[in-house]
């Protein structure tokens, strides 16, 4: 378990001053690259939600679908897509949420979740928990639960660990690194 959560955390690449000056990059595009890296995380992260009662995976968008879609498959569950606004082609409801500089939105097709559905939400990463609770909020909306969501790699830095046990969510996370 251990040499699987090491050959992980060394497999996420580390880029200073990207996408801006201060910020560490991690990088799970090398990760992704590396079969038994890429393996073990999908494997991990769907052991540890088979017996959970989830009856739906979320995946947000972009680096959320990477990781989120895998887990769905290998659990049998339906994989929903959280998408940037203006992607879903059906009827959506749309959820705003802060960004470090202004405000963005995300979106689900309407009918995606219903009445009792326990949602697992999958992202790479958990820095502010701005795209989680984002998500949460639309699952609420359309009458489902989230009482669980799964990261990659968690920024506990940045408060996100701290904002999801305030909205009763204990957050899930292979591998933590320190600085943003
Ligand atoms: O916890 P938060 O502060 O909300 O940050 C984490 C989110 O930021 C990144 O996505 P980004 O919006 O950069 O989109 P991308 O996946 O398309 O790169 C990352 O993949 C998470 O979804
Ligand atoms: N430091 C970081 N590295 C990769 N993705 C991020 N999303 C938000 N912060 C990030």
């Amino acid at each position: 378990m251990n040499k699987q959560l090491d050959l992980i955390k060394s497999s996420i690449k580390s880029i200073p001053n990207y996408p801006k000056q201060g910020i560490i990059f991690r990088d799970i595009t090398s990760l992704t690259e590396i079969p038994e890296a890429f393996t073990a995380t999908v494997n991990l992260i769907a052991e540890a939600f088979r017996h959970k009662g989830i009856t739906k995976i979320i995946g947000t968008e972009s680096r959320g679908f990477i990781f989120g879609a895998p887990v769905a498959v290998v659990l049998g569950l339906p994989f929903i897509l959280v998408r940037k606004p203006g992607k879903l082609p059906r009827e959506v409801i749309s959820q705003s949420y802060q960004l470090e500089y202004g405000e963005d939105k995300l979106e689900i097709h309407a009918d995606a979740i219903q009445q009792g559905d326990n949602v697992l939400v999958i992202d790479d990463l958990l820095a502010t928990g701005g795209t989680v609770e984002a998500c949460i909020k639309l699952v609420n909306r359309l009458g489902g639960e989230v009482k669980h969501a799964a990261f990659v790699i968690s920024l506990p830095e940045l408060g996100g660990e701290a904002r999801l046990r305030k909205l009763g969510v204990e957050p899930f996370t292979l591998v933590d690194f320190s600085g943003h």
